[in-house]
């Protein structure tokens, strides 16, 4: 990878017609500063457009683990980072950054739509082209686009799209080419060789916006919960046991993800984006038959989801039949159906006949 310093030295504030609130505990200064994956020009600073708040501060960083490092350090009020990619899945960085150290907590999820534009140096004509700078998402997802436009042209991975962008610009770069955003061409004295390029047109990526643990954004009926959980035993069937626990209570799972724990080879965690809020009991009861099975669970937010697609609540599982079954069970211990615990009657010693 490309280096650079952590945070990129560049801020910039959203200007006044952005959205004016923005989930999660107040900021500590006077403007909510706002860490993301720079440097100016990422798909990741689009995605923090959708929500900064006006006169916020945003505070371009090299990395997404290091934007959520900062923001565990109160360096920043809130973190912006890539979680999915409709062509190469989980952003294994993000997830992972997620999962260990202090909690931290989803609070909102954008999606940004990802279209390359293959930049050059003014001057430099497409035979020159041989090696291209570019985040390996967005090699993966323009690797057949290039092999037929530039065969044989070698990837050189840069920290971001944007970064490839600005060393090239800069005369810095070890390659002759980028791929990068619209906006990266904007912000670069870079020249579009090649517009709107990728292998699957349609392709997006989905964001999160981060915050340090404190309220939590109240349930809309179309959210998502992201957890993180270990398997506790490794054999047979563990995995649908796991599984079971949303079965059983009609909880649907919008993603799941094995990721190594780092322990051992063969050990993996989970990581899972369930349908529905942390606040909806048949959410609260799968949560709990989880924890019984693997109390290593990392509750990791609950946020409305970006689709607004409402959760299905099958019949049995809405908040009143846990309601109304609890308070079933609660009246049986207090002698309803005529039943009475009585503690000093003895236990009956088996066997019973005979
Ligand atoms: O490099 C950027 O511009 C980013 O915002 C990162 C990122 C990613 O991590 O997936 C985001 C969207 C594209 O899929 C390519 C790269």
């Amino acid at each position: 990878m490309e280096a650079a310093s952590t945070p990129l030295s560049s801020r910039e504030t959203a200007p006044p017609s952005a959205p004016t609130n923005i989930p999660g505990p107040a900021p500590k200064g006077e403007r909510m500063r706002i860490g993301f994956l720079g440097p100016f020009g990422t798909f990741t600073e689009q995605a923090v457009r959708q929500i900064a708040p006006a006169g916020a501060e945003l505070v371009p960083m090299t990395s997404a683990p290091h934007a959520l490092a900062a923001l565990r350090r109160g360096e920043v009020d809130r973190a912006v980072a890539p979680i999915e990619n409709s062509i190469e899945g989980g952003v294994n960085a993000t997830l992972d950054s997620l999962a260990h150290g202090d909690p931290l907590v989803i609070v909102a999820e954008m999606v940004v739509p990802v279209v390359f534009q293959l930049v050059v140096r003014p001057g430099t004509r497409p035979e020159d082209v041989h090696k291209i700078g570019t985040h390996p998402h967005a090699w993966a997802q323009c690797r057949n686009w290039v092999e037929q436009t530039f065969p044989g042209a070698i990837h050189v991975p840069t920290t971001s799209t944007a970064a490839g962008a600005q060393l090239l610009a800069n005369g810095d770069a070890n390659f002759d080419a980028a791929l990068c955003s619209a906006v990266s061409v904007d912000t670069y004295e870079v020249e579009p060789l090649f517009r709107d390029v990728a292998d699957n047109p349609g392709a997006v990526t989905r964001f999160v916006l981060v915050a340090p643990p404190g309220n939590l954004p109240a349930p809309t009926g179309a959210d998502k919960t992201t957890i993180q959980v270990a398997l506790p035993v490794n054999e047979s069937g563990a995995l649908l046991t796991l599984l079971e626990q949303f079965a059983v209570r009609g909880v649907d799972l919008s993603r799941i993800e094995s990721r190594p724990s780092g322990d051992a080879l063969g050990d993996y965690t989970f990581s899972i984006d369930i349908v529905g809020h942390v606040v909806e009991e048949r959410v609260q009861a799968a949560l709990v038959g989880l924890h019984r099975y693997s109390p290593e669970v990392r509750f990791m937010g609950s946020y409305p989801r970006v689709d607004g697609r409402r959760s299905v609540v099958l019949p049995g599982t809405r908040d009143e039949d846990f309601q109304k079954g609890r308070a079933w069970v609660a009246d049986l211990l207090h002698g309803g159906d005529g039943v009475h615990i009585d503690s000093s009657t003895p236990a009956p010693s088996w066997p019973l006949l005979g």
